[in-house]
C-alpha cells in the first residue's frame, strides 16, 4: 500500500488532530447558560477568537461517538451554520469549542426585541430565509439537524442567524430526549413520519422549518394587538392533543401579524407525506421571491 493509505500513527502526544484544541489555549469567562450537556461558558482562543464551550455533563453524552462524529462536523462550513472549532478530548469533562454568537438563542431573541421586530416583516423573514440557507447547506451534504427550532439557532451581529447544535441530538443518552414518548422530545417540532416510526430525514428537518417560521412570525403581530412574540407553537396543549391534532392532519393556524403569501409557503413544510415537502434548496428560491415583493 502507499504511504498515503498507512493509518497514521494516533499516538496522543503527536496527533496533529486538527479538531483537537488544546486546553491550554483557552480561556474560559461567564456563564452562557446550560444545555442538554450542561453548562455553556463564553471564552476566548489563543487570545483573540470569542468561543462558546460546552462543558460536557458526565454520562449526558456518548462520547466516544461523538468525538469521531467531531471530525465531520469541523468540515461542516456555511455563513448560517454555528462553527464547530474543534473539542478537547483528551481529559474530562471534554469540552466543545464553536463559534459565539453575541445575541444568544433566536427564539430568546425575539421575545426579547418584539416592539421592534413585530413591525418589520422584511427582517422576519430575513431571519428565515439565513437559517434555511444554512439548513439547505447541510441538506446539500446529507446533514440531519434532527431538533431545528428557534431555540436551536443563534443570533450574531448585524442580525445574522445561525442554525446551531445540528446532529447532537444522536449523541444525547436522555432518553426523555430521545424516545418519542419521553417528555424533553420535541414532539411540536416533529411531523408523523417521526412521531410514528422516529424516521428522521432532511423533509422532517423541513417540518420543524416550517414551525420554526411560524415562531418567528407569531412575532410579527401588529401593533394593536397583544403581542405573542415567540410563542410556543399549539399553545398550551399536551404533547398527546398535538400528536392528535398533527395526525389528523391539523397544522398550525396563521400568526396574526404574517403575510398570508409568508403562511401559504409556510403551510407546504406540513405536507403529511415527507416527500410532498419541498426540499430546503427549492424553499430558499420560493422565499427569496416573496422577499423581493414584500421588500
Ligand atoms: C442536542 N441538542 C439539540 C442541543 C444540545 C446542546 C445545546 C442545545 C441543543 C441548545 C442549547 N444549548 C446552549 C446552552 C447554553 C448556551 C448556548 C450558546 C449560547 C451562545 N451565546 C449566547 C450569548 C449571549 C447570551 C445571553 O446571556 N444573553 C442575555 C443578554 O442578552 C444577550 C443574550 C446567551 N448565549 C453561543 O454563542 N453559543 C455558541 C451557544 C447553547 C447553544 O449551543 C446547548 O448547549
Amino acid at each position: 500500500t502507499s504511504p498515503c493509505d498507512r493509518q497514521a500513527p494516533a499516538t496522543a502526544g503527536l496527533s496533529h488532530d486538527k479538531w483537537e484544541i488544546d486546553p491550554h489555549e483557552l480561556m474560559l469567562l461567564e456563564e452562557l447558560g446550560s444545555g442538554q450537556f450542561g453548562v455553556v461558558r463564553r471564552g476566548r482562543w489563543r487570545g483573540s477568537i470569542d468561543v462558546a464551550v460546552k462543558m460536557m455533563k458526565e454520562g449526558t453524552m456518548s462520547e466516544d461517538d461523538f468525538i469521531e462524529e467531531a471530525k465531520v462536523m469541523t468540515k461542516l462550513q456555511h455563513t448560517n451554520l454555528v462553527q464547530l472549532y474543534g473539542v478537547c478530548s483528551k481529559n474530562r469533562p471534554i469540552f466543545i469549542v464553536t463559534e459565539y454568537m453575541r445575541h444568544g438563542s433566536l427564539l430568546n431573541y425575539l421575545r426579547r426585541h418584539k416592539q421592534s421586530l413585530n413591525s418589520n416583516q422584511d427582517l422576519l423573514l430575513d431571519m428565515c430565509i439565513q437559517v434555511c440557507k444554512g439548513m439547505a447547506y447541510l441538506e446539500r451534504h446529507n446533514y440531519i439537524h434532527r431538533d431545528l427550532a428557534a431555540r436551536n439557532c443563534l443570533v450574531g451581529s448585524e442580525n445574522t442567524v445561525k442554525v446551531a447544535d445540528f446532529g447532537l441530538a444522536r449523541y444525547v443518552l436522555d432518553d426523555q430526549y430521545t424516545s418519542s414518548g419521553g417528555t424533553k422530545f420535541p414532539i411540536k417540532w416533529a411531523p408523523p413520519e417521526v412521531l410514528n416510526y422516529t424516521r428522521f430525514s432532511s423533509k422532517s428537518d423541513v417540518w420543524a422549518y416550517g414551525v420554526l417560521m411560524w415562531e418567528v412570525f407569531t412575532c410579527g403581530v401588529l401593533m394593536w394587538e397583544v403581542f405573542t412574540c415567540g410563542e410556543m407553537p399549539y399553545g398550551r396543549l399536551k404533547n398527546s392533543e398535538v400528536v392528535e391534532k398533527v395526525q389528523k392532519g391539523i397544522i398550525l393556524e396563521k400568526p396574526k401579524g404574517c403575510d398570508k403569501e409568508v403562511y401559504e409557503i409556510m403551510k407546504k413544510c406540513w405536507h403529511a407525506l415527507p416527500e410532498n415537502r419541498p426540499s430546503f434548496r427549492n424553499f430558499k428560491e420560493q422565499l427569496a421571491s416573496v422577499s423581493q415583493k414584500l421588500l
